[in-house]
């Protein structure tokens, strides 16, 4: 079967981004139709050309493909009630929920579904978005190629072989735009003691970011020698990272990205089946 007709089950904040990104990437909008119970969210889908509805069931009946956006709270509330139509329809399942293993979501939804679980993050929008992505069993060789399409035209996608590793996932990507998010911001205070306005240094530390991020991304040379190269013998930059060692950022990092992996792990033995 091919797969035209994409649904989205939870209109929000990732669906938001998949969907711009994909609109941005030459996807039409006519062939997305997205279901969320607050119709305020659905506004902008419908601007945008795609259909919209606040019954699940509709996309459920109308989508070759299924995109599962809801809170891992919600999840196995929304989909149950969708079982006999999953089962009837069959389309493929596509989920960026957190942490509710496809197994759950196969048992919720009846079994013997093509499910593929993804773990996106919000640079989506931008067609910049880091995903991981899981085939179970069930799902074609086509299906598998549709997803990678879909993910990699919003950004770069890569397979994980067991389930497991979306934890991982999660924590160094799904996650991780906020951590860059919170030190761009942490960086804005202290540009703006120094005298540069808030915009001066949005634009200069986003700039920075990006271009970090191009030579992370476009050259083989290792990101400790990227730093070094930066770092002048007794220049400006040997003292900024100094003091980034002298507390501890290894540390802090790793609390952090442990902490998200936990919680992952947490959400998943308290909501899966
Ligand atoms: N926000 C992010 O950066 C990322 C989020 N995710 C996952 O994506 C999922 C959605 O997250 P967000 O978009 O951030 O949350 P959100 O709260 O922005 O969006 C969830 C949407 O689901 C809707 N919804 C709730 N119950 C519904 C129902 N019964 N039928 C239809 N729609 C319903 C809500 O009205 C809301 O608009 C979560 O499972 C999250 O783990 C995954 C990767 C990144
Ligand atoms: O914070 C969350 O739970 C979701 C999943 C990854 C990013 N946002």
């Amino acid at each position: 079967m091919s797969i035209q007709k994409l649904g989205f089950i939870g209109g929000g904040n990732m669906a938001n981004a998949i969907i711009g990104g994909l609109i941005e990437s030459g996807f039409a909008a006519s062939d997305i139709m997205v279901c969320d119970l607050n119709e305020a969210q659905l506004t902008r889908f419908a601007n945008a050309g795609s259909k919209t509805t606040t019954q699940a069931v509709d996309v459920m009946q109308w989508a070759d493909a299924v995109v599962l956006a809801v809170k891992p709270q919600v999840l196995k509330a929304v989909v149950t009630p969708l079982a006999e139509y999953a089962q009837q329809h069959r389309p493929l399942v596509i989920s960026i929920v957190a942490a509710i293993p496809s197994t759950s979501i196969d048992q919720w939804l009846g079994g013997n579904n093509p499910i593929i679980r993804t773990m996106p993050n919000t640079p989506a929008l931008v067609k910049a978005g880091a995903t991981g992505l899981f085939a179970n069993e069930r799902t074609s060789e086509a299906q598998q190629q549709f997803a990678e399409q879909l993910f990699s035209a919003i950004g770069q996608a890569v397979w994980v072989s067991d389930e497991n590793l979306l934890h991982s996932v999660t924590a160094a990507a799904g996650s991780a735009p906020a951590y860059f998010f919170r030190f761009a911001e942490a960086m804005t205070k202290a540009a703006m003691t120094q005298n540069l306005s808030e915009q001066q240094a949005r634009e200069l530390i986003g700039q920075t970011m990006l271009g970090a991020a191009k030579m992370i991304m476009e050259t083989d040379e290792s990101i400790e020698q990227m730093c070094k190269n930066v770092c002048s013998p007794n220049g400006t930059t040997e003292r900024a990272v100094a003091s980034f060692e002298s507390n501890h950022i290894d540390s802090i990092v790793g609390q952090a990205m442990t902490a998200c992996y936990e919680r992952s792990i947490e959400l998943s033995e308290q909501l899966a089946d």
